[in-house]
C-alpha cells in the first residue's frame, strides 16, 4: 500500500519539497511517500499560524472550546480511518489502536476544551488594592512529537495550544506521519479557520524539526522525544530564550513488596513493560522485587513474557508489536547482545521470533526478561525502549528507595503494595513526575503530568497545560 502524505499549511494541502518513504514495521514493505519540508515550506507554514493567530486569540474561549469538540466529534466519525492510518505506520494492535490511541485524541480535544471554559481568573484582593491577571497566548507553538503514541501524544499538545489561543505548526516523526494527515484533513473538514493548525513532515536534525524550532517566528517550542534531542533542541532556541515544555526520556522503576497480591503485580508488570511492544516513555524497564518472593515473581513474569500474542495488527488477540524501524530493532538487540556480554541471565526471550512469512521482514523482537547485572550495567541505567526489563532483589524498603532513586531519568514508577502507609510513603519518597500504586498508566487528565532530572522540563495536563501556552500579565488597581 502507497500512500502520498503533503503537508496542512493554511487550510490546504501542500504537495512542496523532496519525499522520502516510510516503511511496515510488519513486513518491511514501503508504505508512504512523504513530502520532507525545506525552509522554505515551513517559513510557510510559520507565516500561516501567525496571519491566523490575532483572529484566533481574539475569539472567546467559550468559542475556541467549541471547535475543540467538533475536532473530538470528527475524530469519532472518522474513527476506523484513524485506527487504518496509525496502525499502517506503527503495527500495532488493533486493540491497542482502538481502545488507547485514537479514543485518547478525542478525550484530549475534549479534556482542554472543559478545563478551558471553566478556567477562573485570578483575583487577589488587599484593603484598598485590587490585583487580577488576565492571560495571552504565547502566540505561534511549534509542536513536535514522537512515533511512538502519535496520535495520542499529538493530540495532547495540539488542544490545550490551540484552546489558549494560540496558533502551531505541528510536526509529526518522520516514522509515522499517517493520522496527523488525517487530522489535517478533519481540521479542513470541519472548516477550522486556515493557518490556526499547520502540520510539516520530515525529520529532524538539519531538516524540517530544526528548521521549526529555530525559525525566529515560532515563540514556544513543546516537545516529546528522547532527551538528547531536548538538549540540542534547547542549546537552538537558548538565543531567544523561547519557552520549551519537555516530555523527554525515562528508564522507569518498578518496586514490587512481599506483601503485594502476586497475581496483580505480575500482571501489572506484564503491561507497565510490554505494552506497545515497551515503546510507550512510561514503561517498566527496572523491576525491583523483595527477595522472598523474587525467585516466584521472575519465574511467573517470564512465563507471561513467553505468552504475548505475535499476531498480526488486525488480530485482536494480537499483544506484541514490531520495533517502530529496523534501526530502533537494531538499538533493543544491541542492549540484549549488551546484557549477554555483562553476564545477565536470560529468563525469557532475548532473540528475534521466526514467523516463516512476510513478517521476517519486519521489525520484531522477542520480549526479554533478564536478571543478574548490577545497578551500574548499562542496561539497567540507559534508555532501551524496548519490550525487556531487568529484574533485581532488594531485602529492605530504603533499599528499594535507593535503587530506583538511582537514575539520571525520573519519569515515572510504579509501586506494587497490599500496605497503605508503606504505599504513601515510597511513593512521596521517588524521585519521579509520575507514580502509580497498584496500576499503570492510569490517566487523569486535569493531573500534571512530566518529569524531573533528563525526563523532562515543564508539565503539560490540566492548567498546567493553560499556564505552559499562555503569559499572565498581573495588574494591580489602588482602590
Ligand atoms: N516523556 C514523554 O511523555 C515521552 C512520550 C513519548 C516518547 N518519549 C521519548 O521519545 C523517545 C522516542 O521517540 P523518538 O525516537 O521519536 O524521539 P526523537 O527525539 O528521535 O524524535 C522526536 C521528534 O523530534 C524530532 N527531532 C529529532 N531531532 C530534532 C532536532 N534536532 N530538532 C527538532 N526536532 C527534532 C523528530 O523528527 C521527531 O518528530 C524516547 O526517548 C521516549 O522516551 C517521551
Ligand atoms: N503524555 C501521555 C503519555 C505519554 C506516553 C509516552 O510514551 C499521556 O498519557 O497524556
Amino acid at each position: 500500500m502507497s500512500d502520498q502524505v503533503t503537508h496542512f499549511i493554511g487550510g490546504v494541502q501542500v504537495a512542496e519539497g523532496a519525499t522520502f518513504e516510510t516503511h511496515d514495521p510488519v513486513t518491511g514493505g514501503v508504505v508512504r511517500l512523504v513530502h520532507e519540508a525545506d525552509r522554505a515550506v515551513v517559513d510557510k507554514a510559520v507565516a500561516a499560524a501567525r496571519a491566523a493567530q490575532p483572529g484566533w486569540a481574539a475569539l472567546p474561549i467559550a468559542e475556541r472550546a467549541g471547535w475543540m469538540r467538533r475536532l473530538a466529534d470528527a475524530i469519532e466519525a472518522r474513527f476506523e480511518e484513524l485506527v487504518a492510518a496509525e496502525i499502517a505506520d506503527t503495527g500495532k494492535s488493533i486493540t491497542q489502536t482502538r481502545t488507547l490511541d485514537i479514543p485518547r485524541g478525542a478525550a484530549n480535544f475534549r479534556s482542554f476544551a472543559e478545563i478551558a471554559a471553566q478556567r477562573p481568573d485570578e483575583a487577589f484582593h488587599l484593603k484598598d488594592v485590587l490585583s487580577y491577571t488576565v492571560r495571552r497566548p504565547l502566540g505561534v507553538v511549534a509542536v513536535i512529537v514522537p512515533w511512538n503514541l502519535p496520535f495520542l501524544l499529538a493530540t495532547w499538545k495540539i488542544g490545550p495550544s490551540l484552546v489558549a489561543g494560540n496558533t502551531i505548526v505541528v510536526k509529526p516523526s518522520e516514522h509515522t506521519p499517517g493520522s496527523m494527515a488525517v487530522l489535517a484533513d478533519i481540521a479542513a473538514e470541519v472548516g477550522l479557520p486556515p493557518g490556526v493548525l499547520n502540520v510539516v513532515h520530515g525529520f529532524g536534525g538539519g531538516s524540517t524539526g530544526q528548521f521549526l524550532v529555530e525559525h525566529p517566528g515560532v515563540d514556544a517550542v513543546t516537545f516529546t522525544g528522547e532527551s538528547r534531542t531536548g538538549s540540542t533542541i534547547m542549546k537552538g532556541v537558548a538565543d531567544r530564550v523561547k519557552p520549551v515544555s519537555f516530555e523527554l526520556g525515562g528508564k522507569n522503576a518498578g518496586l514490587v513488596f512481599a506483601d503485594v497480591d502476586l497475581d496483580a503485580a505480575v500482571e501489572g508488570s506484564v503491561r507497565s513493560v510490554f505494552t506497545n511492544g515497551g515503546q510507550v516513555c512510561l514503561c517498566t524497564e527496572r523491576l525491583y522485587v523483595e527477595r522472598p518472593i523474587f525467585e516466584e515473581f521472575v519465574t511467573r513474569l517470564a512465563k507471561r513474557a513467553g505468552e504475548l500474542r505475535f499476531g498480526r495488527p488486525e488480530d485482536e488477540d494480537t499483544t506484541m508489536m514490531p520495533m517502530i524501524s529496523a534501526e530502533h530493532r537494531d538499538k533493543v538487540l544491541t542492549y540484549y547482545r549488551l546484557a549477554e556480554k555483562e553476564g545477565a541471565e536470560f529468563r525469557a526471550g532475548g532473540g528475534v521470533p521466526r514467523f516463516g512469512d512476510e513478517r521476517d521482514g519486519g521489525y520484531y523482537v522477542e520480549p526479554t526478561v533478564l536478571t543478574g547485572l548490577p545497578p551500574t550495567s548499562r542496561v539497567n541505567r540507559e534508555e532501551i525502549f524496548g519490550p525487556v526489563c531487568h529484574v533485581t532483589p532488594f531485602d529492605t524498603e530504603a533499599e528499594a528507595i535507593a535503587l530506583a532513586n538511582d537514575s539520571e531519568y525520573g519519569l515515572a514508577a510504579t509501586v506494587w503494595t497490599s500496605r497503605l502507609s508503606r504505599a504513601h510513603r515510597v511513593a512521596q519518597s521517588l524521585e519521579a513526575g509520575l507514580v502509580w500504586v497498584n496500576t499503570w498508566y492510569l490517566r487523569d487528565l486535569r493531573t500534571p503530568f512530566g518529569g524531573v532530572k533528563l525526563s523532562g522540563i515543564g508539565r503539560e495536563g490540566g492548567t498546567d497545560s493553560l499556564d505552559f501556552y499562555s503569559e499572565p500579565t498581573t495588574i494591580t488597581i489602588k482602590l
